[in-house]
């Protein structure tokens, strides 16, 4: 079965701490619904401060809403049974901004891959399903021995990938992932990531300031405002014709040239 994450009405309010106090919360996500199933590429973007990293939390379960709930496969997430959701976090896989830092630098690549399945308390052969996920990522097992300082940035930023992987899961929710890469190694994680949507049907969340990236990856793009989606649709269309003033800023602070060069792939 295709796997299915969804988000129905979410809405976040922080509380107001400023100083005058004139607002009981701070909307951060507002009345918020999507839906990512296998082999979609969906890109999050939206100014500093739109909500997007705040509905990616809400989303892994991590952060409860106030208002809406998420499902998996119509299984309710949140909000959600006392029972562990371990199930859950071993389906929808989070790859943070700048992923290679957040790698233990005390333990080696086989270490690193090996905790989330313990964590998550997968069975089965833990030494199949790393080399699986080393494959995936077209990483050498020779380097399983190896801790993050002997090997490269472009090497540790697959490993982090890799960690994601390794439990099998469906959907993939990705913050930044590609942020202060230079060029050679953001284009080299962006055609990883597309084999992971089309090549083995993951379900990808990309939220990015890159609007090219998400040109280049996703399908449909979603807009977020204020905490809002104020607009959506495929890519293309949201790139060249978009509806909202929201989207015509991010879009005009978009080179034309790297606009055209990511928007011309998916011409015949
Ligand atoms: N723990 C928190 N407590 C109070 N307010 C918060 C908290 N986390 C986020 N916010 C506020 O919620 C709003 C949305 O923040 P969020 O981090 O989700 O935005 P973002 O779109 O991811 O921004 P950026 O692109 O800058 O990372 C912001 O106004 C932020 O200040």
């Amino acid at each position: 079965m295709n796997a299915v994450l969804s988000g129905c009405n979410l809405g976040l309010s922080y509380p107001d701490r400023g100083l005058l106090k004139r607002r009981a919360a701070w909307p951060a996500v507002q009345d918020v619904s999507l839906s990512i199933s296998g082999g979609d590429s969906i890109g999050l973007v939206g100014g500093s401060g739109a909500g997007k990293s705040t509905l990616l939390r809400i989303l892994l379960a991590v952060e409860n809403p106030n208002a809406g709930t998420v499902t998996f496969n119509d299984t309710p997430v949140v909000p959600g049974p006392a029972s562990s959701l371990r199930w859950y976090h071993r389906a929808v896989q989070y790859i943070p901004q700048n992923p290679a830092a957040a790698l233990d630098p005390r333990m080696n690549v086989e270490r690193l891959l090996l905790e989330p399945l313990r964590q998550l308390r997968v069975s089965g052969d833990h030494r199949a399903m790393i080399l699986n996920a080393l494959h995936r990522v077209e990483l050498d097992p020779g380097l399983l021995s190896r801790r993050p300082r002997e090997l490269s940035g472009g090497q540790n930023q697959r490993v982090a990938i890799a960690r994601a992987l390794v439990p099998s899961p469906h959907i993939l929710l990705a913050d930044e992932p590609v942020s202060g890469l230079d060029l050679p190694l953001r284009n080299t994680v962006l055609a990883l990531m597309e084999r992971l949507v089309h090549r083995d049907g993951l379900g990808l969340l990309f939220v990015s300031h890159d609007l090219a990236a998400v040109a280049r990856l996703c399908s449909r793009t979603l807009v977020l405002s204020g905490g809002r989606i104020v607009e959506q649709g495929p890519t293309a269309a949201v790139y060249t014709r978009p509806q909202t003033r929201e989207t015509r800023e991010l879009v005009a602070s978009l080179p034309r040239l790297h606009r055209d060069k990511e928007l011309d792939k998916d011409k015949p």
